[in-house]
């Protein structure tokens, strides 16, 4: 597995995207070494969001920090998109196991551009859905809330199942978890084997982005 950055990283659907470069240095001055970016088709789940022109235009700004930009695609067919994410900057590609036959091919071309692949898990899949992809993965991401919209309260049967994915995982990769990653979700998280911690209406939308940052990244073990 290469090295990957474990603690907070903030997801960039819940900031204010008209300042996106201006919110994205903020956390990235605050320390943060991953930038969660949610890409949505409309199909996969309701909403629409950004594409790989959005990527490209804060990856620079990112990688001058020293961070990561770690594209979540929450769209059908993630195969026909992963090469445009890839030369737009994208670091790390997490595919949903849901929205393609062909998972392995998606994470072997992931790999084959020598970026990081990962596999996400919606909360109504169970962990066996990644046995066999765990060993090909850097990342196993577990949706805490149902995918598609930012601020959503967490799911608390998480906590069960990210114990039964760290059995299945162990050490082989690392566990993200994403939706209503808070202050108060995130120790638990952590106790339960998370390693990344995606948080965005938590930092966001909070009257202090930089000490959100700071509270979550203490609870989570990164203080
Ligand atoms: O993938 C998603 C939503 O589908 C996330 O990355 C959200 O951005 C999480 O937002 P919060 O629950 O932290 O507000
Ligand atoms: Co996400």
């Amino acid at each position: 597995m290469t090295t990957i950055p474990r603690g907070v990283a903030p997801s960039i659907l819940s900031a204010d995207f008209a300042r996106l470069g201006e919110q994205v240095d903020l956390v990235l001055d605050a320390g943060a070494r991953t930038i969660h970016f949610d890409v949505m088709d409309g199909h996969f789940v309701p909403p629409i969001t950004v594409g790989p022109e959005v990527a490209k235009a804060i990856a620079p700004r990112i990688h001058a920090a020293g961070a990561i930009l770690d594209v979540h695609l929450m769209v059908e067919r993630p195969e026909r998109h992963v090469d445009a994410f890839a030369e737009a900057g994208a670091d790390r590609i997490l595919v949903q196991v849901e929205s393609t036959p062909n998972v392995h091919y998606a994470i072997r071309q992931i790999r084959d551009h020598g970026r990081s692949p990962g596999v996400v898990i919606n909360p109504g899949t169970p962990v066996d859905a990644v046995a066999e992809l765990v060993d090909v993965v850097d990342v196993v991401l577990c949706m805490t809330v149902n995918p598609g919209w930012g601020g959503q309260p967490f799911l608390e049967s998480s906590i069960a199942k990210l114990g039964r994915l760290k059995a299945l995982v162990g050490d082989r990769a690392e566990i993200e978890v994403d939706g209503g990653v808070d202050a108060g979700t995130a120790g638990p998280c952590a106790e339960a084997g998370a390693t990344i911690f995606v948080a965005g209406s938590a930092i966001f939308h909070a009257d202090d982005p930089v000490a959100a940052f700071h509270q979550i990244s203490t609870a989570a073990g990164y203080g």
